[in-house]
């Protein structure tokens, strides 16, 4: 499998000199993270396929979870004698990073997927159909650093998807729209033409709304087969996973991972914004600057809703949204002050010990 195959790019070539600097007397390679176990990495090369750890010196380095590797991204290793085993020794800058919120107290980032291209949107033209949650898919998107894609599924469902497309599209500004159905292959090709090589893409969307049945219908005859590992676990006992990174045949890669799949928003709000292009214009011409849109006179977004321009769950969707975002920003920035607050307690305390 060559890099140009595995996604790596200009991007990540223009990095390559200076990460391989410091590695002077190591033979380096590059490779690509396609599936991630317990402190465990399934890493592609351009020669062979490999189980990788970090190295000693990367682990000390690497104090947040996001400094680790993810499924997605490209790597520097290092292969060791006789063994299909590596070690990684750096990693390279992402592209794109898709994380969510970890439940708990604390409000931790997880992340799921990296180095994405093209996030397909996926959701389907019966039950599933929700221009709300496409509108969070799209701001999780633009916020990621990936192109969203909407793909509406299982076209052979419905008489007409034109009134679906034309709903999207009021939401989904400068977004390309696919409406496809794996039933009667309608759509695939123009879907298929926008996955080309070096491009990588990743797949989100609610259960039931054609992810894996689109997964099947893009990946046949795929040369890096979907299909399961065989691994031994720490027991001996025989395992399967399979690997959440694929190379299509169309020449793209793409990623399905499970986290990916049940994305949350983990978003800011500027890109609240970008997907609400049509609110942040109206506010522009509010006569007041810092216009709050509740009652001040002269309000266009106010007006907008008076004349139905713009509709009321559009309108609560985007306040819903900003207020999350507001919500998150505040929170991390605490937990940043409280975590910045513990470092220097165990400094002094360290500082202490010394003068005893
Ligand atoms: N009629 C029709 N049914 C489809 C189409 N695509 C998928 N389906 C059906 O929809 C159901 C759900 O499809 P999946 O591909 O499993 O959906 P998913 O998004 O992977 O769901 P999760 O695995 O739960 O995330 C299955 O019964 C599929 O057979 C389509 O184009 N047309
Ligand atoms: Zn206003």
């Amino acid at each position: 499998m060559n890099l140009e195959t595995l996604g790596f790019t200009t991007y990540f070539e223009q990095q390559l000199e200076q990460l391989r600097a410091p590695f002077a007397t190591k033979a380096l390679h590059v490779g690509r993270v396609v599936l991630e176990h317990k402190h465990m990495y399934r890493v592609i090369t351009e020669q062979r396929e490999v189980l990788a750890t970090v190295s000693g010196s990367f682990a000390h380095e690497a104090i947040a979870r996001e400094q680790y590797p993810a499924v997605g991204d490209f790597v520097l290793i290092e292969y060791m004698d006789g063994e299909d085993r590596a070690v990684i020794h750096a990693l390279f800058t992402r592209s794109s990073k898709f994380a969510r919120k970890v439940a708990g107290r604390d409000i931790e980032e997880q992340i799921v997927a990296v180095n994405v291209d093209v996030l397909l949107l996926v959701m389907s033209v019966n039950d599933d159909f929700n221009i709300r949650r496409l509108e969070r898919y799209i701001a999780a998107a633009w916020d990621s650093g990936a192109q969203p894609i909407v793909v509406l599924t299982k076209t052979d469902l419905c008489d007409d998807v034109t009134p679906f497309i034309e709903q999207v599209e009021q939401v989904a500004f400068g977004i390309d729209v696919y409406a496809v159905s794996v039933v009667t292959q309608h759509g695939l090709a123009a879907l298929i033409s926008r996955l080309t090589v070096g491009k990588t893409a990743a797949l989100v969307g609610s259960s039931g709304a054609g992810k894996s049945s689109l997964t099947n219908a893009l990946g046949q005859n795929e040369h890096m087969q979907v299909a399961s590992i065989r691994e031994d676990d720490a027991k001996g006992r025989h395992t399967t996973t399979h690997r959440e990174l694929v190379v299509l045949p169309s020449g793209a890669c793409l990623i399905d991972t499970p986290g990916m799949r049940e994305l949350q928003l983990w978003t800011d709000s500027d890109s609240v914004g970008a997907s609400f292009q049509d609110i942040e214009e109206l506010s522009e011409q509010c006569r007041f600057r810092n216009c709050t849109h509740a009652n001040e006179p002269g309000c266009a977004v106010v007006e907008a809703r008076e004349q139905g321009v713009l509709t009321e769950e559009r309108w609560q969707n985007y306040v819903k949204l900003q207020r999350e975002a507001a919500y998150l920003a505040q929170k991390t920035s605490r937990d940043a002050q409280l975590a910045e607050k513990r470092k220097w307690k165990q400094i002094s305390k360290g500082l202490k010990k010394k003068k005893r």
